[in-house]
Parts: structure tokens; sequence; C-alpha cells
């Protein structure tokens, strides 16, 4: 049986084996565009009132945990090309995605359907995806994919860009919270770049389906880029809010890296994709990553005696692990990660 959901156009009824249980399927998935998240001119910051522009971004990291930025430097021809780029890859027959499908789970370049572990599924996702490093470029990009053949050249000159995105949006992040610039963006920190695109094809009915399950990123930060087609939504105080799709726009959220670097303040937001029945939605996700050796806890400056570090030190990679085998429960990975309450 096919598994790549973008080989299977001819399909007339959603397989037994992608319907979500009741409790978590979408349901009503046409919820209205909520336009309280918060849309941020990243071109203010150099030309504009800055501190406003960090009040802006730190006050929807906190209130959120996701934000949207415009004018930040990328156009939206060269935004074009690479989604068109990306798009290319799922369109491409069987035979190509199973060149790059993973026999054994830790290939670099890695394309799959549903998730990581398809065999091992409850339920199976309605996405194809592509993920693979990008970030230093010497040392993964001969590994990408060879088709496309402008791949390599354009997703590379793409992903230096989208790095120094992250960068900007990560000094004011430091800025804010009144920590030297430059405090989440050094060589250990911010150190890797990893790219994940989503691919989910209409879907017969997507009330009882999902692209992407509940979940928080793991990352420092994730960069996705959407076209004009809505499918991500943000849990907020219990409910579900969809995120609007604004083609010249990045969607930027905090991910657990920082959440833990921030001792909290800043917040990690549960999310997930839904499907649609009419057209095709593409996504690329841009992970900002520390390395694995480096530890994660909560930044000295963020903590004193009314602030005590509410988290535990780990080492990425570990906590990577963790996040990897608990799949989609975050709340019981940060949990380990808890410090205990002082016993007297
Ligand atoms: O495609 C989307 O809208 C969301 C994707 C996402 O959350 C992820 O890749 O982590
Ligand atoms: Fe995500």
């Amino acid at each position: 049986m096919e598994k790549f959901v973008s080989n299977r156009s001819s399909i007339k009824s959603v397989p037994e084996d992608y319907v979500f249980p009741q409790e978590t399927r979408p349901g009503n998935f046409k919820i209205p565009i909520n336009k309280t998240i918060p849309i941020i001119d990243l071109s203010e910051a150099q030309n504009g009132d800055r501190t406003k522009t960090i009040q802006q971004i730190i006050k929807a990291a906190e209130e959120f945990g996701f934000f949207q930025v415009i004018n930040h430097g990328l156009s939206l021809d060269e935004m074009k090309e690479t989604m068109s780029i990306f798009k290319e890859v799922f369109e491409k027959p069987n035979e190509y995605k199973h060149d790059l499908y993973p026999e054994e789970i830790l290939k670099t370049c890695k394309m799959f359907s549903s998730t990581l572990k398809y065999e091992c599924d409850k339920v199976h996702l309605w996405r194809d995806s592509l993920r693979h490093p990008a970030y230093p470029l010497e040392e993964w990009q001969h590994l990408w994919p060879e088709y496309p053949n402008t791949y390599r050249e354009c997703v590379g000159n793409y992903s230096v860009k989208i790095k120094e995105l992250g960068s900007r949006i990560m000094n004011l992040i430091s800025e804010g919270l009144g920590l030297e610039c430059g405090y989440f963006d050094n060589d250990n920190l911010s150190d890797s770049l990893v790219i994940s695109l989503n691919h989910y094809p209409p879907c017969p009915d997507p009330s009882l389906t999902l692209g992407v399950i509940k979940h928080f990123d793991a990352y420092l930060i994730t960069v996705l880029q959407q076209e004009d087609i809505c499918g991500l939504q943000v849990l907020k105080d219990g409910e579900w809010i969809a995120v609007d799709a604004i083609p010249h726009a990045f969607v930027i959220n905090i991910g657990c890296a920082l959440q833990i670097l921030t001792n909290g303040k800043l917040k990690s937001a549960e999310h997930r994709a839904v499907t649609n029945s009419d057209q095709a939605r593409t996504t690329a996700a841009f992970f900002i990553a520390p390395s694995g050796d480096c530890f994660i806890e909560p930044t000295k400056d963020l903590i004193d005696e009314h602030n005590p570090p509410i988290y535990k030190s780990y080492k990425y990679k570990e906590f990577l692990t963790r996040y990897f085998q608990k799949q989609y429960d975050m709340d019981m990975v940060l949990k380990s990660y808890e410090e205990e309450e002082p016993k007297d």
C-alpha cells in the first residue's frame, strides 16, 4: 500500500487508519481566523521605534508563544521561488520519494509520510514530509536532494537568510529580556538549523483527520513559511485559534528550549495543522536549534531569589531524545525537567 498521501490523488474517502478518535479529531476545523495573534513590523526595529517593537515581541511571546513578522527583509519573490521548489519535491513520483525514505532512521535527509515511525502510528497524519539539517551549510548541503536540480543552491542561499532573520529575532528577544545582545545567538546555543517541509494534500473529510497532531516545538524558535492557505491552529486558554495565512509574513513561535532558557518567562504554545478539502497546502518550518552537546538550563541572569529556576539543566541531546520518545506529550517532557519543590 502506498504511504505517501501526495501520490494518492484519486482517494474519495478517508481510510480508517487516518481517522482520529472523536476527542482529538478537529471536528469543526473551520474556526474563524483570529486577528489577535500579533503581526509585528520588523523594519520598525531598525528604522522606527525599536523599544516598542521589542515590547511587542516579548508580549506576544509571553501571551501566545506565537507572532507573525512582516517587513523582515526577504522579498516575496524569493519566498515564492523557494516555496515552488519545496512544492516540486512533493509532486515527484513515488520512486523519488522512496529513494529518500529512511531505511535507517538516522539518514540525514528524511522523506516520510505521517511520522518518522509510520508503522508505529496509532493513526496516520494526512501529510508527507521532508526533513534535513541545513546549517552549517558546508556540512549538510551536499547531502540534500539532488532534484529539483535548483534545490541545493536555492535552498542553501535561502537558509542563510532565514538563519540571519532568526538571529535578528533572537537578538530582539534577548534585548527585551534585559540580556546582552547575542545572548541566545551564539555558536553553541543557536548553532543548528533544521528544515522541515510539510505537504498536506486535499483531504476528503478534514473534520476526521490531522496534518500535524497537537504538539510543542522542541527548539529555540521556529520560523514558519506558509502561503495563503490557512491550517495552523494554536491552543490558547484551552481553545483552538486559527492563525491567519499572510503570504509575505513568517510565523514565529517559541520552542521548548527557549522556554527552559528563559525560565518559563516565554511560553511555547501547543499547535496543530488541520487539512482542507479544496487545496493542497505546503509549509516550510525552519527550526533554529541548539547544538546537541549544549546544556539547556534557566539563564543565570533571569533567576534570583524571587525567580528560582523552575527547570533543571540537561544536555540538549538528552532533551531531544525524550522529546521524540514521548512524541506528543511535551507536558510530560517538561515536567521531568521541573525542579523538585525544596523539602523542609
Ligand atoms: O504546517 C503547519 O502549519 C505547522 C507545522 C508545524 O507545526 C511543525 O512543523 O512543527
Ligand atoms: Fe510545530
